[in-house]
């Protein structure tokens, strides 16, 4: 049988350069973009919650290719994937941003001001409210969720009760997408062994009490995104992990 995990990299220089090329070698992010990352990166609270350029790429390619035209954002910080999910959209697409900070979300609202950007709504509360409260005339084609992580389980069970098929104002449309980030954070969801030296730095970043609390609510995220009967997923060890479903009627 095939091995699943193709050995591509030798050693971590050849896994850098190979990383840059398939950087150069994909559609660039408009330049507006790539500066307003590099300010994040340089000059916010919480670098660390950006997703990279180079994801930003795979996920406007994935949008556009299953023509996604409105998006659902969960957790904004300062707006770099909501204004990268405005350009997947175009000007005849929307999305719609749920962020807790009142201070992220006037970051985010003034970089779409300053970019000409104006099919971004951007809502301030927890997530969970904001979701149960959330009503729209028009599915949503694709949700990201990259919020915080102990509460995906509960905003894919709000997704889900709101997406019934034959409901009247349902959230996510049959065929829609659900993309949630880092469902493998720093690969301690998988491997919470002490071969895996990532579980006692992410510990120490959190201030968690265990590695548990980090990991529990994650694995039942992607427990619950494999066995649902309407989901088809699968779970991409790009990035700090992808979990992809598609929801089926
Ligand atoms: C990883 S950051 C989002 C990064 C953003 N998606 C990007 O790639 O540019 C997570 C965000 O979720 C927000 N957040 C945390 N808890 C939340 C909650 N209960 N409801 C809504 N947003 C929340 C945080 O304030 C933070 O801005």
């Amino acid at each position: 049988m095939k091995d699943n995990a193709a050995k591509l990299f030798p050693n971590p220089d050849t896994g850098a350069k190979v990383m840059e090329y398939s950087v150069a070698h994909s559609t660039p992010l408009p330049d507006w973009l790539v500066k307003y990352h590099d300010w994040g990166c340089s000059d916010t609270d919480v670098p660390n919650y950006l997703t990279s350029t180079y994801q930003a790429q795979t996920l406007i390619f994935l949008a556009r290719m299953m023509g996604a035209k409105r998006v659902l954002e969960i957790g904004v910080y300062i707006g770099f994937s909501t204004m990268f999910w405005s350009h997947a959209v175009g000007k005849d697409g929307s999305v719609t941003g749920l962020e807790l900070s009142d201070k992220y979300a006037g970051l985010a609202r003034k970089a779409c001001a300053e970019n000409k950007i104006d099919n971004v709504d951007i809502r301030v509360g927890d997530a969970v409210k904001s979701l149960e409260n959330l009503t729209v005339t028009e599915p949503f084609d694709l949700v990201f969720i990259d919020a915080n992580k102990e509460a995906y389980p509960e905003y894919l069970d709000i997704l889900l009760a709101k997406s019934q098929p034959g409901q009247a104002n349902r959230l996510l449309r049959a065929g829609g997408l659900i993309i949630a980030d880092n469902v493998l954070r720093s690969a301690i969801v998988a491997d919470d062994t002490e071969r895996n030296p990532n579980v006692a730095e992410i510990v120490g970043r959190h201030g968690a009490t265990s590695a548990e609390e980090l990991i529990e609510p994650l694995r039942r995220f992607n427990k619950k995104l494999l066995e649902q009967p309407r989901l088809e997923t699968v779970l991409l060890p790009l990035f700090d992990g992808l979990g992809m479903a598609s929801l089926k009627d």
